[in-house]
């Protein structure tokens, strides 16, 4: 693609008059968003579990941990199963009672910031979440319903939930990020989402173990409360050209829609849509992995412990770390997409891997593989910024956001029915499967790559010129 001149953003300036400090840096903010969000997942589950098992006469202290290996005596328990299928069935109510309400609300702030700028796109939903974890304290507390759970999840959901923070976080970097830099700033965010993944899984279980939910709920609502100030107070705003906009109008949704119908130039129009399929491919991949690790690493022949699968876990979100390393290393010598599918190739051979693994040390193996996978996704958000103008970094990055919820749907529909329907032939086959699909998003890349290589051969009918890099 031929190099745009777009001038080095020129840093925000600093509102008069404040006396707080200023700071251009989002990631504490997704850092302390994602703990709070990353607790209170496994926590709220285990509470169904334990809350609906007691209503119905089941108390296994252990809920989900406690499936046997490979003996299926544990599962063959009615009472047990109709629990199971109580906790799932509230599951899916409150996550898709929180897609489809953030669905309305992401595409509407979203667009709504280009205008206001990023800071109210951050208080709002950090407030939200706030909200959320003080409801669920409540049930906790007062034992009400756990219909209060879909309740405090709707009204999340309408403050635009975890996904518009994703989005304002990703747009913010986009604002103050030079194009040449952007993607390893997205990387950046990347690993502070993977991080925070990472003490919230493995410090939030044991501490249950410890000491039940109430406390580390208390830490997820004083981290939603801590980012919530932390937008409010230290964030300096990013978009450099604030307006005053009416936020409830449809001309906000228009702006998603024209991204997709109007671009600039017009290959932007189905490039945009090529790479949204291939982010929407390689993250229901990631994030269907992600949900039966842990039935995977439980059951025969691998039956792993407890602190193994705690290990597993760390191994897995160290990813995110180690493909941030790798890709600074090889942005050095290759060319963004080339990283990209250098991260796609670690990702298959890692999953096919596990999808064979019979021991401990091949599993392991398998993670190691995994290291670049997380390459992938950020040269791709980063490629997809840089299709459009500065003014519609927000709409795009709320679309993005829609595309990532849907993945969560998708992922948790296919391969949680995908791993017992084909648990008898092959136990490994859903990860075997996720491989052969990142082939599609493999293709997809490297097709753009040489599409764009041959445009610019033909737009300045020089065979020497190279490329140029973003
Ligand atoms: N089915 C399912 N499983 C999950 O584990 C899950 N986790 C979340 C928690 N939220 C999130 C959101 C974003 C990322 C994330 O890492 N996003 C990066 C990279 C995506 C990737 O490559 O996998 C991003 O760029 O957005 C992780 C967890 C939401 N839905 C889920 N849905």
């Amino acid at each position: 693609m031929a190099a745009m001149a777009a001038p080095p953003p020129a840093e925000p300036p600093v509102p008069p008059g404040r006396c707080l400090p200023s700071l251009l840096a989002v990631e504490p903010l997704l850092f302390l968003a994602t703990v709070s969000l990353g607790l209170q997942g496994p926590l709220a589950t285990q509470y169904l579990w334990d809350r609906l098992g007691a209503e119905h006469g089941y108390s296994d202290r252990n809920g989900t941990d406690s499936a046997g290996c490979g003996d299926g005596n544990a599962t063959a328990d009615p009472l047990r199963q109709e629990v199971e299928a109580l906790v799932s069935h509230w599951n899916l109510y409150i996550n898709l009672g929180g897609f489809f309400a953030s669905l309305f609300s992401v595409t509407l702030f979203g667009p709504w910031s280009d205008s206001v700028g990023r800071r109210p796109a951050l208080i709002l939903p950090t407030a939200g979440m706030a909200l959320q974890t003080a409801i669920y304290l409540l049930v906790m507390y007062l034992e009400l319903h756990v219909a209060f759970f879909l309740l405090g999840r709707i009204l999340s959901g309408l403050t635009g939930d975890y996904n518009l923070i994703l989005a304002s976080c990703f747009s913010y970097v986009a604002d103050v990020s030079e194009r040449r830099a952007r993607t390893f700033r997205v990387a950046i965010l990347e690993a502070c989402l993977g991080t925070a993944g990472m003490v919230a899984s493995i410090g939030g279980g044991q501490w249950r173990k410890a000491q039940g939910y109430i406390n580390p709920f208390w830490l997820a609502f004083a981290a939603s409360l801590a980012a919530t100030l932390y937008a409010a107070l230290f964030l300096r705003e990013s978009v450099k050209e604030k307006k005053a906009a009416k936020l409830f109008t449809l001309s906000h949704y228009k702006a998603v829609y024209r991204l997709y119908t109007t671009p600039e130039r017009p290959s932007s129009r189905w490039k945009l849509v090529l790479y949204s399929l291939a982010f929407f491919l390689i993250v229901t991949v990631h994030f269907g992995a992600k949900d039966i690790y842990v039935v995977y690493e439980l059951g025969f022949p691998l039956c792993w412990t407890s602190d193994l699968i705690g290990y597993g876990s760390a191994a897995s979100y160290l990813a995110y770390l180690s493909s941030l390393v790798g890709l600074r290393l090889l942005q050095l010598c290759l060319e963004d997409i080339w990283v990209a599918e250098i991260g796609l190739i670690s990702n298959i051979a890692g999953m096919v891997v596990i999808s064979l693994a019979t021991t401990t040390a091949l599993m392991f193996t398998g993670y190691g593989i995994l290291f670049l996978s997380m390459a992938a996704t950020p040269v791709i958000r980063s490629k997809l910024s840089k299709l459009v103008s500065e003014t519609e970094q927000g709409a795009l990055f709320a679309s993005v956001a829609c595309v990532e919820g849907l993945c969560s749907l998708a992922a948790t529909g296919v391969f949680n029915s995908l791993y017992p329907a084909t648990l008898h032939f092959m136990r490994g086959f859903p990860f075997l499967f996720g491989a052969i699909i990142l082939l599609i998003p493999a293709a997809i890349l490297g097709g753009i790559q040489i599409w764009d290589s041959k445009h610019d051969y033909n737009d300045f009918q020089d065979a020497s010129l190279s490329p140029a890099k973003d």
